[in-house]
């Protein structure tokens, strides 16, 4: 919902405001690339003019904009606004027209805030609300509906941000993700099985501004193609939050290490897996220049995921291994993938067979897991890294 005139989209985001000029600066930067590369990806046009603590794209595509704006990593929220003189007439007028054209019943608000020296303006902010508020009343009026105010609960809300040199009116603020730019942090290696929880763990790191780097371990016959085809499909919606940003599929063939583990070892099958798909992430990360890897781990939610166990699959890399999910109940993160868009794909049944024995261990010693594991199990993925295969990805 927009203003009718409405000619511009008000980016706002929240922690850059704090960092210092420098970094703050380079921040901006970084988030003016990706809202650009964001409108180019949906074929959207608009200039970005870049100003202190917050950023406009002026087009006459608001609607558009402004639903890229609130999909772009860094950004608090977006709101499409009219732009007029900062004159307490010319806001009454922008309120009025867009009243006129978006109110739809229910009570009202008009909020306003006023920036810049006080004798800038002859009026205050509680000025616009009241003045501004009136005019809205009248538009209602003639518009043959009985209008009444709400300040705390209204249906419907009208904002003001009054500067010195002009005004911006509007009616929506769409949240975004919040975070940082995509692309302030140095990248880390993403495992991404295509389950619920892994690309909703990606996508955090993402939001925090690090880049990822996905990769996926092929189970050979024990995950098939449609366990990797669930992979691929989540990571293209990832892709779609990181327009101008590499998102690749590393694909690791694993199915040789499946099939040996799964035979010769049993209730340590998964942890020593798990331990396969770390040394291999380890190997593309320092490869890449990678500084981390990111799994969706969460504790005590499978066996392979024990506080216990957790312990003896990190010491598999001297890397930080980085489980946003940690503490986040299932519930919570299958709502979050839903809310992203990765929920569908990661719920496609992909009828692979378990790798998972029967009786798994939960309460795991590092040097029993060792005494296990085949001696060249490390080594095994390295080699299983330099020679993975790269699936293009496009966002
Ligand atoms: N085939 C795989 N390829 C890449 N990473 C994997 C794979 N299987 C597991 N992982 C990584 O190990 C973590 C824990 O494995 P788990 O068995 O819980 O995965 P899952 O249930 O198949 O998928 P998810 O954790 O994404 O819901 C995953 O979150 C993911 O980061």
């Amino acid at each position: 919902m927009h203003p009718p005139d409405a000619d511009s989209v008000l980016v706002r985001h929240g922690e850059l405001g704090v960092k210092s000029d420098q970094v703050r600066r380079k921040m901006e930067d970084q988030l003016a690339d990706n809202i650009r590369a964001m409108l180019d990806a949906r074929a959207l046009s608009g200039d970005i003019e870049q100003r202190r603590n917050r950023l406009f794209v002026h087009t006459d595509q608001p609607e558009g904009v402004t639903a890229a704006a609130a999909d772009t990593f860094g950004v608090t929220s977006a709101s499409a606004v009219t732009t007029v003189d900062s004159t307490l007439s010319a806001i009454k007028d922008a309120l009025a027209v867009t009243a006129r054209e978006q109110y739809d019943g229910g009570a009202f608000a008009v909020s306003a805030r006023r920036a810049g020296p006080a004798e800038a303006h002859p009026f205050s902010s509680t000025d616009i609300e009241s003045d501004g508020g009136t005019a809205v009343w009248e538009v209602i009026e003639e518009l043959g509906g009985e209008p009444a105010v709400d300040l705390d609960n209204p249906d419907f809300e009208l904002f003001v941000e009054c500067r010195a040199d002009e005004a911006y009116v509007f009616c929506e603020k769409r949240a975004g993700p919040g975070g940082l730019p995509l692309g302030t942090q140095r990248p880390v290696v993403a495992l991404v099985s295509g389950g619920i929880d892994s690309p909703v763990a990606a996508w955090k790191l993402m939001k925090r501004g690090t880049p990822v780097l996905p990769v996926y371990v092929d189970l050979g016959d024990y995950g098939g193609s449609d366990h990797r085809a669930r992979a691929v499909s989540t990571v293209e919606t990832l892709a779609s939050y990181a327009p101008g940003h590499d998102l690749s599929l590393s694909v690791i063939d694993a199915g040789d290490v499946v099939t040996d583990l799964s035979q010769n070892l049993g209730s340590l099958r998964m942890l020593v897996l798990r331990r396969f798909m770390l040394a291999g992430a380890e190997a593309i990360a320092h490869e890449c220049d990678a500084v981390g890897i990111v799994t969706g781990e969460a504790i005590g939610q499978k066996s392979s995921q024990t506080s216990a166990n957790i312990a003896v699959t990190d010491a598999a890399t001297t890397l930080p291994v980085y489980r946003p999910n940690l503490t986040v109940d299932k519930s919570e993160i299958t709502n979050h993938a839903r809310t992203i868009g990765t929920f569908d794909d990661s719920t496609i049944d992909t009828g692979c067979n378990r790798v998972a024995p029967s009786h798994p261990e939960t309460n795991a010693s590092l040097e029993a897991v060792r005494a296990a594991e085949p001696d060249d199990l490390f080594e095994r993925a390295k080699v299983c890294a330099q020679d993975r295969a790269v699936i293009p990805i496009e966002s």
